[in-house]
């Protein structure tokens, strides 16, 4: 693996000068649901404090594979992963991990908001709490209020801490769901479709939002948007009937890509 020191690794993210080192690698990922196979021999690399797309049409295994980060699909009982995925190098499907601090590592925002039916604070406060990352009120108050900021949200809703978080606007109640996944300091995020039950406006700031993330974290998106995909990531991966078609620099894959499928799938030739 490729290993850069934090300052190369700052470098690299402000120059785009060389390539970032890898966080995530599939290596010949196969996901099976029941006797369906749903993924076939994908190898795929993640790299560091980038934002990489994941596009195809609709049932290529985009989710599938997200899923596979974070051993979400262990949760789906006919659903068989094999191959290798690695975090830093380490096989996360290895017995010996502990899958809450994995999905903690590696955390995940769904389609439709769902925040807790709980207040804006306790929604935040849900994660630090149980991984132990606190040992004081005012400390855990901090997490919130950092959390919510990183988020772009603490303004709108710091007079309102401890009202439901439900009650909150769609994008807001998505805004609110990444400070979560940000509470319990992530290495990972992953994004199923973040925007697809969002307004235009709403969408505009989580996408924004996104950006300013990858100054910290790694990003994993699912996204029917090819506008999204080529606003908010550097790598875009292509998938097609449970096959990686090919990835690449966003702007290579969207200008000049190697296969026909894409070519294809990004002019709405398909999907
Ligand atoms: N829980 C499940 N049980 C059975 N089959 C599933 C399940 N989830 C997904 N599949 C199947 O696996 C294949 C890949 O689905 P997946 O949801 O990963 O695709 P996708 O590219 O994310 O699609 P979409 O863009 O429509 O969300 C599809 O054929 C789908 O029907």
């Amino acid at each position: 693996m490729n290993m850069l020191t934090d300052a190369a690794v700052e470098e690299a993210v402000q120059n785009r000068t060389e390539e970032l080192p890898v966080k995530m690698r599939g290596t010949k990922v196969r996901v099976f649901y029941g006797e369906k196979q749903a993924l076939f021999d994908v190898d795929l690399d993640v790299r560091q404090k980038q934002v990489t797309a994941l596009i195809g049409p609709s049932g290529c295994g985009k989710s599938t594979f997200l899923r596979c980060l974070n051993r979400m699909n262990d949760t789906i009982d006919i659903c068989r992963v094999e191959g290798e995925i690695a975090l830093d190098g380490q096989d996360i499907y290895d017995p010996k991990v502990d899958v809450v601090e994995l999905r903690a590592r590696v955390g995940m925002v769904f389609q439709k908001p769902n925040p807790f039916p709980k207040s804006i604070y306790e929604n935040i406060a849900y994660g630090p709490r149980i991984h132990g990352l606190v040992s004081s009120k005012s400390a855990l108050d901090e997490v919130v209020e950092s959390s919510l900021q990183k988020a772009g949200l603490f303004n709108e809703v710091k007079d309102r801490l401890h009202e439901a978080g439900t009650g909150l606007s769609g994008g807001q109640q998505q805004r609110l769901c990444i400070a979560r996944a940000i509470a319990v300091s992530p290495e990972v995020i992953l994004m199923d479709e973040p925007c697809s039950a969002l307004d235009p406006i709403a969408t505009a700031k989580v996408e924004e939002l996104i950006d300013e993330l990858r100054e910290n974290y790694t990003i994993v998106i699912v996204t029917h948007s090819m506008q999204q995909a080529a606003r908010v990531s550097q790598r875009t991966a292509m998938f097609h009937l449970g096959n990686l078609v090919e990835e690449g620099p966003t702007d290579k894959m969207f200008t000049n890509p190697d296969d026909k499928r894409t070519q294809d799938y990004i002019t709405g030739r398909f999907g």
